[in-house]
């Protein structure tokens, strides 16, 4: 059984979300696949080698003229030098204006796939049918598109809506124990930042490896109401949008202070990270009960991914630091951080005093 979740706001063309078993094998009868449109499938070698030959089979018997482009898997591939492969692929198919792009694979192809379609000819349509557990609960909803430069994750992007998401459950059951925890971690940051009762169901389950298919869907379904609610309201990040940032200023920082190294800390494991130091430094500023902080910290410990900022690396205050000042919410050299006032209550605090933070980091394990 799928679960179809709309996507809708002021300003983008509303979109679904289907989340279930079984969907890659149905690609093919979607709307926006049609006989003698060229289609090109964007994927990453692990992905690729398990599912593309499918893909572009299923493709191919409805007329479809579908082509692949494939990088490297990992975020390396979040580079200039890839989104140019990738365009160069685009045009090597003869897409044009009325082609299609299909980004297959995990939040790493979903970006760097994303910004390809919204560059290529100025903009052409692209569905996302992400196949990692972090890409169906969260990147492959709300069009944020990028790839990373040595001075920062993301920082180069642009905010391009899919049409549609294939979110096929079933691929999950491919995916690394280690990914499947990431993507546990943005779905806990969706508890963590408005919604405490979804949050306690999560940590009910305590770890994702071993649920059961249908309670995962729940969940994953979950997690997409609660993006879609957010992006819905506030697609360009104006506003409310930055609490789906909840974790990452710290947790991108450090991303980028091990120069993306995910061998080290995946992009989920630097969320989990980053949501308990934001709860952290939210009750040593006196904001949030110090209750909360021992809780999140236990609930990330107990799925598998890292509390101790110590234990990952040895980090340097200074150099954490300056990273997040140069994270996109900054403004003018000033720092934003995403704060929360309990579980499920985030907000987002502007000007917050740098001098704190560096002294919080360094009693929290930097150096
Ligand atoms: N645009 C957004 O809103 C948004 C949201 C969250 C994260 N992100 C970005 O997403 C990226 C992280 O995405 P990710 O965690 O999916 O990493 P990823 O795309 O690198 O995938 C992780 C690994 O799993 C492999 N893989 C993917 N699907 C598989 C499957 N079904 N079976 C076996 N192996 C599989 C990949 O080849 C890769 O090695 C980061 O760059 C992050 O910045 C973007
Ligand atoms: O969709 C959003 O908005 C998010 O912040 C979701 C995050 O999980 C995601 O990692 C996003 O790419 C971060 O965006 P950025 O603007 O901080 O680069
Ligand atoms: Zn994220």
């Amino acid at each position: 059984m799928s679960r179809i979740v709309g996507v809708s706001g002021e300003g983008f063309r509303p979109y679904e979300v289907v989340i279930g078993p079984g969907l890659l094998a149905g690609i093919a009868g979607i709307s926006e696949v049609r006989p003698g449109r060229s289609v090109a499938v964007v994927s990453d070698e692990t992905v690729f080698g398990l599912y593309g030959a499918g893909v572009v089979e299923a493709l191919d018997a409805v007329g479809a003229r579908a082509g692949s482009v494939v990088v490297p898997a990992g975020e390396a591939s979040k580079s200039f030098g890839q989104l140019e492969h990738v365009l160069d692929g685009l045009m090597a198919h003869g897409l044009d204006r009325s082609s299609l792009v299909i980004a297959l694979g995990g939040g790493v192809i979903g970006d760097l796939a994303g910004l390809a379609a919204a560059l290529f000819m100025r903009g052409i349509d692209i569905v996302q049918v992400p196949t990692t557990l972090l890409a169906q609960v969260d990147s492959s909803v709300g069009g944020k598109t990028a790839i990373d430069t040595p001075r920062g994750k993301n920082l180069v992007g642009a905010f391009h809506q899919p049409r549609r998401v294939l979110a096929d459950t079933d691929v999950l059951k491919t995916l690394p124990l280690r990914q499947l925890r990431s993507g546990w971690a943005e779905m806990l940051k969706h508890g963590l930042l408005g919604d405490a009762a979804y949050f306690d169901q999560l940590a009910a389950v305590g770890d994702p490896v071993g649920m059961a298919d249908d309670a995962l869907a729940d969940a994953i379904e979950r997690s997409v109401r609660i993006k879609a609610a957010v992006v819905g309201a506030d697609e360009k990040e104006a506003g409310a949008r930055a609490l789906l940032n909840l974790g990452h200023t710290f947790g991108h920082a450090l991303e980028a202070e091990l120069g993306f190294d995910e061998d080290v800390l995946t992009h989920g494991e630097a969320v989990a990270l980053g949501c308990v130091l934001a709860f952290g430094f939210s009750a040593r500023e006196g904001l949030c009960p110090p209750s909360d902080v021992e809780r999140v910290a236990d609930v990330v410990a107990r799925s598998g991914l890292p509390t101790d900022l110590a234990s990952v690396a040895g980090f340097k205050a200074e150099g954490v630091l300056a990273r997040m000042t140069e994270d996109k919410k900054a403004e003018g050299g000033r720092l934003t951080l995403v704060l929360a006032r309990a579980i499920g209550e985030a907000f987002v605090a502007r000007d917050v005093d740098a001098g704190r933070v560096r002294d919080f980091l360094n009693e929290a394990g930097a150096s």
